[in-house]
């Protein structure tokens, strides 16, 4: 690898420079003034960084502040790592490995427990510890057949947009965390996903749901309009770009109004939770077609002990796990894991695991059993993992739902 020289991105000429570099990866041109603006506030002190090449810079990651809901309830601090990207002419030399040696070390110095990322590429981020630790599904529902089972028993009602913004962030603030793998929204989250498109041409739409205690959940969307082309029909589309409810009855609100919005052909939302029981919202199940399901959260364990000791565990009797990490030794070591808790330990490890299959199951997501199927953990006895199996397991599909 030539020398490279990773420094933190401080000022705002190197940190638009990071950002276009970015962009560029992305095969985007250069964000605009104007966009510019919103983007410039999103950089965190501390969290950007720069690979150069004497004065060249070739390669940036940063990450906004964040939090993680993990199970049993507590939120730990975490960073959402994102605007990943190294110039074309430096790829494969090496220059996100020596970001992220830097970057995994600084969260980690900084207090973050834990860091999480969506990724361009399946094949990217394991080497660093990543594993994929919440998944989410894409949902098309054919409108015309989807007649809700259940009235809206509470109310909805249309916010216009210039007041929607600050409502609904306060109300996800409310309802938050949620399940295992929720995350807290940064403020450049909301300016850039809710406030500058509600402003802008994107034309979301607003519908906020109460009960008999106020409001307890809101919908954003927005209507793609369909056509009539020689007989074939290109559905009107309403696409559902955020939904959180605070019980269940919001839920089955906001859902059916979606689902009554008049003019609309089908229903489509993106990166929702696995378990969410919309064929049994709807009278004909058939309506609704799962088009897709895919990693949603990376997520990359940068505290081992504080993150094991942060979450609670099933009933089963204790398990000693060993735990390997390259990018963070200090991670390295035995660590036993009980129905009340979990600590280090100078006992031999039953069975080891590296720190991005660590991170894949810490959720709940993923069985160490189903694991051990695909090759890890060699020698782990069946009783050895099935322990792990039921300390480790939620009693909820975890699911993260913001994007970034
Ligand atoms: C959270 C986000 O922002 S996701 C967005 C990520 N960015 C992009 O996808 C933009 C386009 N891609 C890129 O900018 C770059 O290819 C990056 C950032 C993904 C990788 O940067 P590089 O500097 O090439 O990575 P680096 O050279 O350190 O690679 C380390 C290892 O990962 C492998 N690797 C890295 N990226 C890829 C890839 N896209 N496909 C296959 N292998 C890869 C390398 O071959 C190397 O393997 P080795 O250790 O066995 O030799």
């Amino acid at each position: 690898m030539t020398d490279l020289d990773i420094r933190v991105l401080d000022d705002e000429a190197q940190r638009r420079a990071a950002h276009s570099l970015f962009r560029g990866t992305l095969h985007h041109a250069p964000a605009p003034d104007e966009l510019w603006e919103v983007v410039k506030g999103t950089y965190e002190p501390g969290r950007a960084f720069g690979a150069y090449s004497g004065d060249d810079l070739v390669g940036t990651v940063q990450s906004f502040p964040s939090a993680l809901a993990v199970p049993g309830g507590a939120v730990v601090p975490m960073a959402a790592v994102s605007r990943v990207g190294v110039r074309a002419d430096w790829t494969r030399r090496g220059v996100l490995s020596a970001l992220q040696r830097t970057q995994l070390k600084a969260l980690r110095d900084g207090g973050d427990v834990a860091a999480t990322l969506r990724a361009s590429e399946g094949v990217i981020y394991e080497r660093f510890g990543y594993g994929v630790a919440t998944r989410y599904r894409e949902v098309r529902i054919r409108k015309r057949q989807a007649t809700p089972r259940v009235p809206i028993t509470g109310r909805v009602r249309l916010v216009p947009a210039d007041e929607a913004a600050p409502l609904v962030r306060k109300l996800f603030e409310r309802l938050s965390p949620g399940r295992a793998g929720t995350i807290g929204r940064w403020s450049g989250w909301w300016d850039l996903n809710v406030v500058r498109p509600a402003e802008g041409r994107e034309k979301l739409r607003f519908a906020v749901c109460s009960g008999e205690d106020g409001d307890d959940g809101y919908l954003v969307y927005k209507v793609e309009p369909g056509s009539w082309d020689r007989g074939v029909e290109k559905p009107t589309v309403l696409e559902v770009t955020d939904l959180w409810a605070g019980n269940e009855r919001a839920w089955a609100d906001l859902w059916g109004f979606a689902l009554r919005v008049d003019l609309v052909g089908e229903v489509f939302a993106h990166g929702r939770p696995l378990d969410e029981p919309l064929e049994w919202l709807v009278v004909d199940r058939r309506a609704v077609f799962v088009e897709d399901v895919a990693d949603e959260t990376w997520l990359r364990l940068l505290d081992v002990p504080a993150a094991l000791a942060a979450r609670t565990y099933g009933d089963a009797e204790p398990v000693v796990v060993g735990v390997r990490d390259r990018y963070l030794p200090e991670n390295e070591g035995s660590y036993r894991v009980t129905s009340s808790g979990a600590s280090r330990t100078d006992a031999e490890p039953e069975f080891v695991v590296d720190v991005e299959v660590l991170g894949a199951a810490y959720l709940g997501d993923v069985s160490f059993s189903a694991l051990a199927m695909t090759g890890h953990f060699a020698g782990a006895s069946k009783d050895v993992l099935k322990r792990a199996d039921k300390l480790f397991a939620g009693d909820e599909v975890p699911w993260a739902g913001t994007f970034f």
